[in-house]
């Protein structure tokens, strides 16, 4: 029997399907059998040898016979060609997966992508509850439960900290192969625990402005997706974020190296010394500006300084360039202006969140929708709210125009 890092050389170079292939034979055969038909028509009117007086009848059935042959022909070529067209185009996602200097493999855009965009989505290969006891275990526990290919698709992902002194194909090499793989490219599932997705597994990363896809888990269609937060170029690479990058470059590379085994050069954690000091400065500065609105729970701020802080972690991240988490940002600008019941201003913060949750989560997300509610009656999100504020002008977002 081979082991998982036989199996992890073995499978490489494999190669998938395509679905347009799978499905071709599905429209010949149907054009056969059309024509067959009409065949038997012709076979039917010549073995019926019509008097001669009948012979504009038979030529008539002859003609008639190849007229629908040719009909049903075209049908399938247009109707069922379409079919296979979508299931081509909903199988191939705008980005293909290559081999990138330095990063091991990665996802590359084969067009260019509008931002808002859906890149990816994908069901889980498995999900590992929130649980005690030995996670290896529980992992080749898993993966026994899954044929050969979904092995082979998990056994061929990378993977670092795998301790250098074990004996390959022990039963404890084989634990913490499982687990070193798991946990270099698992992704949280929310409160359903943490979960493998292999093709979403091969998007690196990018610090703070430097990613341009976020991946989200929708619990309730148990899938990730995953969608361009900014316009990204054919040949691009699709960088996603593993982590919360409002720190100091220090900070971000410490954690990569310990966590993913790599120093990290992305466009932001490249920048020469002084820009990269400016980056950090900005970056810790939203941090800060995050705490503070935080505090105008505690009644620490009024609505209208709460709303001065989230406009501001708004242009800093502009400068920087960081424009995710600007959809939850916005929608929880419209929680303190309906707290303080400048409906107006709700709806517009309201506006601003669906545009955003729209880029960074879908715009057929949950978040999405919540905020039409919010637009079409801001009065509800207040009569929702446990405890409310005292009345007053908080402000919209900048350059709001309504
Ligand atoms: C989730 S995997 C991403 C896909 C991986 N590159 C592959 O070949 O399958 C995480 C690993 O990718 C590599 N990686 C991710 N982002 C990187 C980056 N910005 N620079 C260098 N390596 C990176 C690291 O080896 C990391 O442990």
């Amino acid at each position: 029997m081979s082991t998982p890092a036989r199996r992890r050389k073995q499978n490489q170079n494999r190669k998938e399907v395509p679905a347009s292939v799978t499905s071709q034979p599905k429209l010949v055969s149907a054009c056969i059998e059309c024509l067959g038909e009409c065949y038997a028509v012709l076979i039917v009117d010549i073995g019926h040898q019509p008097p001669p007086g009948n012979r504009k009848l038979g030529l008539f059935l002859v003609f008639a016979s190849l007229v629908a042959g040719v009909y049903f022909y075209c049908k399938i070529l247009l109707f069922e060609t379409s079919d296979v067209v979508k299931v081509v185009e909903t199988a191939s996602w705008p980005f293909k997966v290559v081999t990138i200097p330095g990063k091991g493999q990665g996802a590359i855009a084969t067009r260019n992508i509008s931002q808002g965009e859906l890149i990816h989505r994908e069901a889980p290969l498995f999900i590992l509850p929130q649980q005690r006891g030995s996670p290896g275990s529980v992992i080749l526990h898993a993966l026994a439960g899954l044929s050969p290919s979904q092995n082979e698709a998990f056994y061929n992902l990378s993977y670092v900290n795998l301790p250098a002194t074990l004996e390959p194909g022990t039963p404890a090499y084989n634990d913490e192969l499982a687990l070193a793989i798991f946990q270099t490219n698992s992704i949280s599932a929310a409160d359903q625990g943490v979960a493998l997705f292999p093709q979403t597994a091969r998007l690196n990363h990018g610090c703070a402005g430097a990613f341009n896809a976020v991946y989200t888990y929708r619990p309730r269609e148990g899938v990730v997706v995953v969608h361009a937060l900014k316009p990204i170029r054919e040949g691009e690479e699709v960088l996603t974020v593993y982590f919360d990058t409002k720190r100091p470059r220090d900070a971000r590379r410490a954690h990569l190296e310990a966590h993913y085994g790599f120093t990290c050069q992305c466009s932001v954690c490249s920048l020469p010394d002084e820009a990269s000091n400016a980056s950090d400065r900005r970056l810790a500065r939203m941090s800060k500006l995050y705490e503070q609105l935080a505090t105008w729970q505690d009644g620490s701020l009024t609505g209208k300084q709460a709303l001065d802080v989230a406009r501001e972690i708004w242009s800093v991240g502009e400068e920087e360039g960081y424009w995710s988490e600007r959809g939850q940002l916005a929608a929880d600008a419209a929680w303190v202006a309906a707290a303080h019941s400048d409906f107006e201003a709700t709806r517009a913060w309201a506006e601003v969140a669906k545009e955003w949750y729209a880029y960074e989560l879908g715009p057929d997300s949950e978040q999405v929708a919540r905020m039409d509610e919010v637009i079409a009656s801001p009065e509800s999100l207040r009569r929702r709210m446990a405890a409310t504020r005292a009345a007053e002008k908080v402000g919209w977002p900048d350059g709001w125009l309504g």
